[in-house]
């Protein structure tokens, strides 16, 4: 092969990528190459002819690629009853007995043999590799789930789509013209012995254009002369009727699709125009209309996202908002300590409001029905004339808690204590009265932390009923007295208790203590006659008696040692009496 040979392939080859957009990504890319070259082989021939060795390593790459789908095939896992099977010996049978597995090796049958018969240069014989082409289609299907784009890619496809129409419909009509004889009327390919339509790239293009008129219905062909030529131009008709439509159709669908898109993002500005204009609204008010529009528009701000999510799980749905609200959350001091689940429940409550510059989120005396989370902007607590400022509130602070709270002694009651105005565009969270009570149920140190942030913000603003406060302190301090005494009490009784057990078990040691020294009475003779280990024999028999007796010998041995005073066993008398004692006497003390 020369170098110019070499340039006029790659010249084509420029030619051919360019007008298949996207083929070089993936197998199904591959698949299409292969059968427009399948295509573009028979009909061109001189193209076949010049470059057969390129062809043939084309044709058995992609063959290359074909066998390894295969391979793929038998190891494709597949979900059932929702759990996916990875058993590889079920994978393999699954596809064995599948409709692709049969599809898969008819189009991969070496019917390529042929050449050996019919030629080389016929390689019509490879058409089975068409049998493929729904794996092409299910490629596409899948990357449309999985793009993040899927509307720009419906377009690209069905480019693709037209692309590939008028490709093969430019074979088939080069082809016709063949048949027919270059140059034989107005109608087919001029005669390739005229330089001018000699070249292959001038035969391609040309019949490209021809294809385009046709199927894209601009007309200004010439007029067929043979039966042949009306026969195609009439099936190129109909094609162009049934599908340019359903293109065209379908375009309109993405079109629609998309305007669809931005308006479940954001809410349709056109029709909010329209009513303004019909309603005469005051240009003033329309231009704050529309600067909110463009706010939300430029800066890609989402009002409705609790409406976008609504059809997911509510698990899935929960945890989408809790991934893109977090870290706002986590900036309101309120929540910053909190449990998760505490700000799992408020996200899903969460409703995304925008305010543009100089807009009143609440004014002072109106019934609050909702509190506020700024996500993003600055807000000012102004006085009446609008232009007083006496906060600034940020980022990450929250407002418009008092009057939903109930705050006790707040004299304002249920009405907002202050005017709260948008410096400049404001990304609000509004929290309904509802929902926060419903959480703060729940949440009571949440619930001590917001009270406490209202309570200093209305003594500092003298609407905190002091006498009220007092009272409550007092209350508050009557409970825990209350609640002191209560328990005294309990420990007092229970130290009555204690203390006449303890007695009555000192009695009880004593006693037996006098049992043994009676006796034991007149041994000490017996002692001075060194018979110590008959009297050691005699007390261990009489104590086992006595505690055969009373279960308690160990006892009594120690207490034996212990010295015994006479006072006590006064006290041991009356020692079961003096239970009731005691606790009368505590009862007095008390
Ligand atoms: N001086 C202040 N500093 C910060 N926030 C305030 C101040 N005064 C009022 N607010 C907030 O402004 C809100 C107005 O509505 P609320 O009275 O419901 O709750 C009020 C407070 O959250």
């Amino acid at each position: 092969m020369n170098t110019n040979r070499w340039v006029r392939l790659f010249a084509w080859q420029r030619m051919n990528k360019n007008g298949k957009e996207g083929e070089n990504k993936g197998q199904e890319s591959t698949e299409m190459k292969k059968e427009e070259t399948t295509k573009i082989k028979t009909c061109f021939y001189d193209i076949e002819r010049t470059y057969l060795a390129v062809w043939l390593t084309l044709d058995y790459i992609c063959d290359f690629i074909y066998v390894f789908d295969t391979v793929i095939g038998f190891r494709t896992g597949f979900l059932e009853q929702g759990i996916r099977v990875k058993d590889l010996s079920r994978l393999k049978m699954r596809y064995l007995r599948s409709s692709r597995f049969k599809w898969d090796i008819a189009s991969l049958l070496p019917t390529d043999l042929l050449y050996l018969r019919l030629g080389i240069h016929t390689p019509v014989v490879r058409i089975n590799r068409f049998l493929r082409t729904g794996r092409l289609n299910e490629a596409l299907d899948r990357m449309e789930t999985r793009t993040s784009y899927p509307n720009t890619f419906r377009v690209a496809k069905l480019m693709l789509y037209i692309f590939v129409l008028i490709h093969w419909n430019a074979c088939v009509y080069f082809s016709l013209s063949n048949y027919i004889g270059f140059g034989a009327d107005e109608w087919v390919y001029p005669n390739i012995s005229d330089p001018a339509f000699a070249s292959t790239r001038r035969q391609y293009f040309y019949c490209f254009w021809f294809s385009t008129l046709i199927l894209t219905t601009v007309g200004d062909t010439p007029t067929p002369e043979r039966e042949e030529e009306y026969l195609f131009l009439i099936a190129d008709m109909l094609i162009a009727v049934l599908v340019f439509a359903s293109v065209v159709g379908s375009m309109g669908g993405v079109i629609s699709s998309l305007r669809d898109r931005d308006n479940v993002f954001f809410p349709n500005h056109e029709l909010v125009k329209g009513y303004l204009r019909s309603r005469r609204i005051s240009k003033e008010l329309q231009k704050r209309v529309n600067d909110w529009y463009q706010h939300l528009h430029i800066n890609k701000k989402i009002t409705r996202e609790n409406e976008i999510l609504q059809h997911l799980p509510i698990t899935l749905q929960t945890a989408t908002a809790v991934s893109v609200h977090l870290p706002t959350l986590s900036k309101v001091s309120i929540f910053q300590n909190c449990e998760n689940s505490l700000l799992e429940q408020l996200v899903l409550k969460l409703r995304p409001q925008v305010y543009s510059p100089g807009e009143y989120v609440c004014r002072k005396g109106d019934v609050g029905h909702e509190m506020y989370i700024i996500k993003e902007g600055k807000l000012a607590v102004v006085a009446d004339d609008g232009i007083t400022q006496f906060a600034v509130l940020g980022d990450g602070n929250f407002f418009g808690e008092i009057s939903i709270l109930n705050i006790k002694g707040n004299k304002s009651g249920n009405r907002r204590t202050a005017n709260i105005r948008s410096i400049g565009h404001s990304d609000l969270f509004s929290l309904s009265k509802e929902d926060l009570t419903e959480t703060l149920l729940e949440y009571p140190a949440a619930k001590r932390l917001l009270e406490e942030k209202g309570r200093q913000i209305l003594t500092k603003m003298g609407m905190l009923e002091e006498t009220d406060e007092l009272e409550e302190e007092v209350e508050k301090t009557e409970d825990k007295v209350k609640r002191l005494e209560g328990s005294l009490e309990t420990l007092q009784t229970k130290l009555a208790r204690l203390i006449a057990e303890l007695e009555s078990s000192a009695c009880k040691m004593i006693h037996r203590v006098d049992q043994l020294e009676v006796q034991t009475e007149g041994w000490e003779g017996i002692v001075a006659e060194g018979a110590q280990g008959d009297i050691e024999y005699q007390l261990k028999v009489k104590e086992r008696e006595i505690g055969d007796g009373d279960g308690e010998g160990e006892g009594e041995k120690e207490d034996e040692e212990e010295p015994v005073v006479e006072g006590e066993r006064g006290v041991c008398d009356g020692g079961e009496e003096s239970l009731g004692e005691k606790e009368k006497k505590i009862e007095t003390h008390k």
